[in-house]
């Protein structure tokens, strides 16, 4: 199901970007006082669809399709036959709402009209709406493009829309919240604000330097300020993989000695049989890829080929495979056969692979599996095992504790979005946090004071374009392409 979703929304993506290419060319363009219409709830037969307009004209065209004409009460639902207003011919009975700017969405006249989401119904909709004059369909993400341009929304606020319109798991709905939210952005701000102070200090120190009613000290009072900056621009960008992880999905690889059940648990985990299972050791050659959702976190799960040596080239290649996968791993599942824990081929995996994992201090959960094979009185005491957890493919017990482990795993590799510092989830962020922090470096190295000042002003202009303040038309392309029409 995973994969169709997600050839689902890539093909919507792409969709909404030829949209808008081959609109962007004939359609007036934003500024013209044009008032945009859409379909804002998804196409397709559906209980209610949500068609919306902005724009100067939405009060004219909340008249024109309904009965009574007068305009209903600002921000509630009223109950409305809609027809056409050229041949009055009816529509549909449906709730609208009135949202007169600036306190609607965009920011402009807003209207919303819940209408029965059949396919005839909709499209009646659209066309009435089309007829209106002052009116034209909107270019994708144009709603949220002209929330940004009358400042309902900062570029870090767009980009938490985008992604709260795309999140396909529990933490990612709540770190685009968060980012929705703004939390990126007012720290931004605040560090802008840090800077601007320092920058006042030191152009006052270049003015007045040999005066004597300049307090003293400004120029270290800056030094201590641009410190403090750099240390926690640090700390947030030493946390930043964790924020793209949480929006990309982290990796996530089976490994384990041939039959211990490493595709067995891959199925279990994605809910389908993605991947073959048989009792012949060395069934799984290739790697295989599955986007998942894990405990909540999106993740990339790679079932691998049985670590092994002495078998045929193809095998021998399949775990060449395996190996350099675990090297790119943010976590780590090591299966082996509880009931065969005495083999050479567990040992073996238990004395090199997992020893060398953990001296490496790469996440990994060991994870015995079969344990329904298990005698009574479960594993010997003899054993002198690294922290596991059991867990039986067959009967599915112990896959709660698994889930739970995971969880916390992948919490620290994903960072929880419901706890501390909003987390970087965009190359974007990460490319302007870094220019800010090397500018800054700049400024502790220099001794010139004019220069120190032009390092200044470089990092506090990374910092802007990061929350849209400096924004060029070309990053604001790059960001709304990903958004559909009538978002
Ligand atoms: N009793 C029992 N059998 C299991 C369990 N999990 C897997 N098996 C069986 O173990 C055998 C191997 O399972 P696979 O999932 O193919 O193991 P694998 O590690 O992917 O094997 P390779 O790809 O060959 O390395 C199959 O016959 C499974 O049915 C379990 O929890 N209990
Ligand atoms: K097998
Ligand atoms: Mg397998």
């Amino acid at each position: 199901m995973w994969r169709e979703l997600w050839t689902l929304v890539a093909r919507a993506a792409r969709g909404s970007r030829r949209l808008c290419t081959s609109q962007s060319s004939g359609a007036p363009a934003f500024g013209s006082g044009a008032t945009i219409f859409a379909l804002s709830s998804g196409q397709g037969r559906c209980g209610i669809a949500v068609i919306r307009t902005s724009g100067p004209a939405s009060s004219q065209a909340l008249r024109s399709l309904t009965a009574p004409r007068d305009l209903p009460p600002a921000r509630s639902a009223s109950l409305r036959l809609l027809s056409d207003p050229h041949t009055g011919e009816p529509l549909d009975r449906a709730l609208v709402l009135w949202f007169p700017g600036p306190q609607s969405f965009t920011g402009e006249d807003c209207v919303e009209f819940h209408v029965h989401g059949g396919p005839a119904v909709v499209s009646g909709v659209l066309q009435a709406l089309g007829s209106v004059p002052g009116l034209r369909p909107a270019e994708a993400g144009e709603f949220t493009r002209r929330a940004f341009a009358l400042g309902k929304l900062s570029l870090t606020e767009v980009e938490g829309l985008a992604d709260l319109i795309h999140a396909e798991t529990e933490a990612q709905r709540r770190q685009a919240l968060r980012q929705l939210d703004g939390e990126l952005g007012q720290l931004c701000r605040s560090w802008a604000e840090t800077l601007t102070k320092a920058l006042a200090h030191v152009e006052a120190y270049i003015d007045f330097g040999e005066d004597d009613n300049l307090e003293d000290g400004v120029l270290e009072q800056a030094d201590s300020e641009v410190q403090g900056l750099m240390v926690a621009l640090d700390a947030h960008l030493r946390d930043a993989r964790r924020g793209q992880r949480l929006r990309s999905g982290a990796h996530v690889v089976v490994t384990g000695p041939p039959n211990a059940g490493k595709s067995s648990l891959v199925n279990l985990l994605s809910q389908k049989p993605v991947s073959i299972v048989s009792p012949e050791p060395g069934t799984t050659r290739d790697v295989l890829e599955i986007p998942v959702d894990l405990a909540g976190f999106p993740a990339l799960l790679s079932d691998t080929a049985g670590l092994r040596e002495g078998v045929g080239p193809v095998e021998q290649e399949g775990v060449r495979r395996a190996r350099e996968r675990l090297g790119q791993a943010d976590l780590i599942l090591a299966v082996l056969d509880a009931s065969d824990l005495a083999s050479p081929s567990s040992c073996n995996f238990l004395d090199t692979v997992v020893a060398l994992l953990g001296a490496q201090s790469q996440r990994l959960l060991l994870v015995l599996n079969k344990s329904d094979l298990l005698p009574p009185e479960g594993l010997g005491p003899s054993l002198d095992l690294p922290p596991h957890l059991l867990l039986s493919c067959l009967t599915r017990e112990g896959l709660d504790g698994l889930l739970e482990a995971l969880k916390k795993e992948l919490a620290a590799v994903c960072g929880d979005p419901s706890t501390g510092p909003p987390l970087l989830t965009r190359a974007r962020h990460r490319h302007h946090l870094q220019g800010c922090l090397d500018a800054l470096g700049h400024y502790t190295q220099t001794r010139d004071l004019a220069l120190a000042a032009e390092a200044l002003r470089v990092a506090r202009r990374h910092l802007s374009h990061l929350t849209g303040g400096g924004g060029t038309e070309e990053v604001l392309d790059i960001i709304f392409r990903d958004f559909c029409v009538g978002k």
